[in-house]
This record gives C-alpha cells, sequence and structure tokens, in this order.
C-alpha cells in the first residue's frame, strides 16, 4: 500500500523526466525543453507562470498537465509559422472535460474539432460575421452604442454620483450579440434577460480556463461529481434553457408571419432541414456568439475605462482630438474612425496591454510535425502566449506602461493586421491567429471604436479618490475582466445631453 502510494507521490517527477529522455521522433528530434515537473492546474495568473518559464526554457516549450502534453509559444514568429502557415495541422481543439464536453457537448466553433462540422458552423457564422454582413446591421451597434451612453448618463445624475460601468457594459454586448443572433434586446440592466445571460457568460469564463481544471487533465475525477463538474452540467442546462426558449420565441414569431430582420437564429431556422442540424446544434450554436462576444467585448470596455480613468495625459490628448477631428456638435460614427487616429491607437494598446485572453484557447495539433528541430507530436495542445507576446520588450518599448504612441502610424484594422506577412509587423494577436483567429473581429472592432469613442466624446472619465483600481488583479479564469470599480462620468460640455435626448430607447421582446 506504501509503495503505491509512493509511486502517485512520485509519479509528478518521474513521468515527464522519462518522457522527456525518451519521446522522440523516429530521426531523434526531441520534445521542446521545459519544466521537469507535471502539473494538474495552473489556476491563478497562469500567464505570469508560462512567462517566467519562457524566461527559462525559451519561446518554444513544453510541460505536462495531467496526460496532456501543452507546448507554449512565447514568440510572434514563431505563432505565425505554427498556427499561421501550418495552419492545417495547428487548427484543431482539445476535448476538455468541463468546457467541450460537459457544457457545449462537444458542439459550438469555439471547441469543435478541426473538421467538416466545424467548417460548417462556422460558414454558417461568418454570414453574420462578415464585413458585408455587419452593414445590414450597423444601424443596430450605433443605435446601442447610443444607449450605452445614455444609461450610463442617466444612471450617474449628469455625472454627480459614480458608476460601476460593468453591467451597462454588459448590457451593450448583449444586445448587439442579442440582435445578431435572435433580433431582440434587453429593455434595461434590470431586464431579467440581461442577468441571465450576463451570468451565464460570466459563470462560462469562470469555468473554462483552459489550464486551471484538474479535472480536465486527471480522467477518474471526471467520474466524480466534484463541485466543478456539477456546475458544468448546471451550466449546460440553464444554456438549453434561456437559449433554447429564445429559439422557439424566434419560430413562433416566424411562423406567425412576422418579418424578422435577419439574424443567427433564423438563418439556423430557415437551413435547419438542409444543414442537417439537431435541437442541440440549434441551441449551440446560437449560444456561440454570446458566449464569445459578451465577456470579452465587455472586459475591454471595462479594461479601457480602467486605463483611461489612471491615465488623465492620455484622455487629455483622446479628447482634443475628438474636439479637432468630429467637433463637440456630432458624435463620432462608424466612418469617422480612420480620422481619429488617436483614439485607434487607444484601443489598440488596450487590447494589447489588456487583453481578455492572455491565454487564449489553446489549439491542438492533428498531425506530428518538427519544428526548428523540436519535435511536436501529434495531439499536442499549442498555447499562444499571448501575455508573453504581447509584453515583448524589443517589439513594444516599456511593455507594461500603457502608451497608445506605439500605435500611431499603425492605419491597419486588426483584420489587415492578421495577415502581414512579416510576424513581427502585426499589432497584436489578442484575436488568436491563423484558421482559428477570432471570426467576429470586424463586428468586435466596430462595437469597440463606436463605445470607447463615444465614451471619451461624452465623458470626462475620473477614478474615485479613495477607491483604488487595480490594473493587476482581475476576475474570470479563460477570459479575464477587471475586479469591479467605479468611475465619475462628468459630460463634457453642454452639447451631451441634447444628442443624448435626441434617441428614445425602444424595447423590442422580452424572455
Ligand atoms: C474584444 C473582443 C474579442 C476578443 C479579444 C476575442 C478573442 C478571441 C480569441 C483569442 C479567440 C481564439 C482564437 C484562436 O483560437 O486562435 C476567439 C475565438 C472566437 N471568438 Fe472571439 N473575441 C472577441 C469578440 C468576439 C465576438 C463579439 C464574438 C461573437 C460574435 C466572438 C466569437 C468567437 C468565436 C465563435 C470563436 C471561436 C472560433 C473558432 O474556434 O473557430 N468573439 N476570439
Amino acid at each position: 500500500m506504501l509503495g503505491i502510494l509512493v509511486v502517485i507521490l512520485s509519479l509528478p517527477f518521474i513521468f515527464p523526466y522519462i518522457l522527456r529522455r525518451n519521446l522522440q521522433d523516429k530521426d531523434g528530434h526531441m520534445i521542446p525543453p521545459g519544466p521537469l515537473l507535471l502539473y494538474y492546474f495552473l489556476r491563478s495568473y497562469p500567464e505570469r507562470t508560462l512567462r517566467a518559464w519562457s524566461r527559462i526554457y525559451g519561446p518554444l516549450f513544453s510541460i505536462w498537465m495531467g496526460n496532456q502534453l501543452f507546448v507554449v509559444i512565447s514568440d510572434a514568429r514563431i505563432a505565425k509559422d505554427l498556427l499561421v502557415n501550418n495552419g492545417a495541422i495547428f487548427s484543431s481543439r482539445k476535448q476538455y472535460f468541463i468546457k467541450s464536453q460537459t457544457i457545449l457537448h462537444g458542439r459550438g466553433i469555439t471547441t469543435t474539432p478541426y473538421n467538416d462540422t466545424w467548417r460548417q458552423h462556422r460558414r454558417i457564422a461568418m454570414q453574420l460575421l462578415s464585413s458585408k454582413a455587419i452593414q445590414s446591421y450597423a444601424p443596430v451597434l450605433d443605435y446601442e452604442a447610443h444607449i450605452l451612453i445614455r444609461s450610463m448618463y442617466h444612471q450617474t445624475k449628469m455625472g454627480a454620483i459614480p458608476i460601476n460601468p460593468a453591467n451597462f457594459v454588459g448590457r451593450y454586448t448583449l444586445n448587439n450579440m442579442l440582435t445578431i443572433s435572435f433580433a431582440t434586446r434587453t429593455g434595461s440592466t434590470l431586464d431579467p434577460l440581461t442577468e441571465r445571460a450576463l451570468a451565464i457568460a460570466t459563470e462560462f469564463m469562470n469555468l473554462t480556463g483552459p489550464l486551471s481544471n484538474i479535472v480536465d487533465f486527471i480522467e477518474p475525477l471526471q467520474w466524480i461529481p466534484t463541485p466543478k463538474r456539477s456546475r458544468a452540467r448546471r451550466l449546460h442546462d440553464e444554456i438549453m434553457n434561456v437559449y433554447g426558449t429564445m429559439i422557439m420565441q424566434v419560430k413562433a414569431r416566424m411562423d406567425a408571419g412576422e418579418d424578422i430582420p435577419d439574424c443567427l437564429v433564423k438563418t439556423l431556422i430557415l437551413t435547419q432541414e438542409e444543414e442537417k442540424l439537431d435541437w442541440e446544434d440549434m441551441c449551440m450554436l446560437s449560444v456561440v456568439f454570446t458566449l464569445g462576444g459578451i465577456q470579452s467585448m465587455k472586459s475591454t470596455i471595462l479594461w479601457f475605462l480602467a486605463l483611461i480613468s489612471l491615465h488623465p495625459e492620455i484622455q487629455a490628448r483622446a479628447h482634443a482630438e475628438l474636439d479637432r477631428v468630429t467637433g463637440r456638435e456630432h458624435w463620432p460614427r462608424a466612418e469617422d474612425e480612420q480620422r481619429l487616429q488617436y483614439i485607434r491607437a487607444v484601443i489598440k494598446e488596450t487590447e494589447r496591454s489588456h487583453s481578455p485572453f492572455w491565454v487564449p484557447p489553446p489549439h491542438l495539433s492533428t498531425e506530428d510535425f518538427v519544428y526548428n528541430g523540436m519535435y511536436i507530436p501529434k495531439n499536442t495542445a499549442v498555447v499562444l502566449n499571448c501575455y508573453d507576446i504581447h509584453h515583448n520588450e524589443a517589439k513594444y518599448p516599456d511593455p507594461f506602461s500603457f502608451n497608445p504612441d506605439r500605435f500611431l502610424g499603425d492605419t491597419l484594422t486588426c483584420v489587415e493586421s492578421s495577415k502581414v506577412p512579416n510576424a513581427v509587423d502585426l499589432d497584436h494577436w489578442a484575436f488568436g491567429a491563423g484558421r482559428r483567429l477570432c471570426p467576429a473581429i470586424h463586428v468586435a472592432e466596430r462595437e469597440l471604436f463606436l463605445a470607447i469613442s463615444r465614451l471619451l466624446w461624452a465623458f470626462d472619465i475620473r477614478p474615485l479618490p479613495d477607491e483604488p483600481i487595480s490594473l493587476e488583479e482581475y476576475e474570470g479564469e479563460s477570459g479575464r475582466t477587471p475586479v469591479p470599480f467605479r468611475v465619475t462620468l462628468t459630460p463634457r460640455h453642454d452639447r451631451v445631453q441634447s444628442l443624448l435626448e435626441a434617441v428614445e430607447e425602444v424595447t423590442l421582446m422580452k424572455i
């Protein structure tokens, strides 16, 4: 008995040691170097551990998490070589127990392996996410950005009361996703659907850290009713319930002869037979935008608010640009984006310095591969170490400072930048890479620009003297959101009120 215990306890030390010496391809190439210890999870701030390891083992290193081999990329050139140039090999996904198997039941684009189902589901989603498709709902994005600023303005009683912006920003991103997915929206932050949908998105981020769940890496634990497993099951049921009900509501409206605007669920209903989609496909596909879109967008806007309130000199330059370019009579519209180069730089610097995903969902290799003499076996999970790449001193001097100037002169959109031939010329990697690159970049860029440029146009954004805002800590295990904070939003000029009141909020449909 004691012997067995000793073997179990020493496994984390012996297993990597033996494998590192023996795991090689037929030509003797060894796997990338890495720690001589087996890990079962990396929970708090895993990006810091990955950065420390990359300092020791180099820009391509390996670690074992339980029975899964991970290779971690901390260099832009290697990221481009593997994830983009060899995308045919590095574009699948590990079937995580919590995220893929329990919550999404092997469906939803984000966790689907690189196969025909993924191609089919991503194609369906792209019909709504392409730059061309956005034009059809551009007025909606514009309207929701208006409502965001208006609701914050009212809540703060015209700047008199400090505000925690989280739920307002959350509803903004939720409403955009609900419109694109279900042709509906919520009426206020107190709407039960706002509460439930935001809670689902937050719980999803809290449960699906790619390195944080021990149960993902030790199979026998998957048979035990652990708290994480129970939460994941409850989340699956909640998704089916909330979003299944909403699909039925869209269907009822269509059956009643209503002319529903184009949206994801309408497409799914109309093509269900032709695309051979079952009920779970329908639910998981319809929820993909709200799960993928809410928390990532919400975090980015919240990080922006935290950062800008702590950098008054940068805020003053942004205000000056707005006064010069759009003036105070009108606020920024989508077509003003290229003229507002400093605001664009502020947004890119927010995405670089506080990307919502320091450890984005890993890609999985589907063939053995040798890179620079190092062996990457089939079924290796490949992590884009965004935190490290975004803090590379050579590319981003003084990388821990918030300095939009580094992006002045970069006139490319994030999509355009993701395609530049030389990896070191890329703006940043916040949207991932290769064939799994976030399919919603166009929508995300438009939404971020409208919200951030208008927040700056309308308000002087300040922290509260006695409530420090942390730029280091965060909440969430896969997506990172700042810990709750409050700011004051003081209207910058008289035109703010009349412009905001010119649009009435309309409520469409509630769950
Ligand atoms: C600031 C906003 C956003 C950021 C930073 C972001 C970031 C990312 C990242 C890092 C990935 C993984 C890419 C990879 O594996 O290489 C991803 C995938 C994905 N994102 Fe986004 N995203 C954002 C907004 C959105 C929005 C608004 C939606 C929905 C409309 C969305 C839907 C998706 C989907 C469906 C995937 C899975 C793609 C696949 O596996 O094929 N994202 N995103």
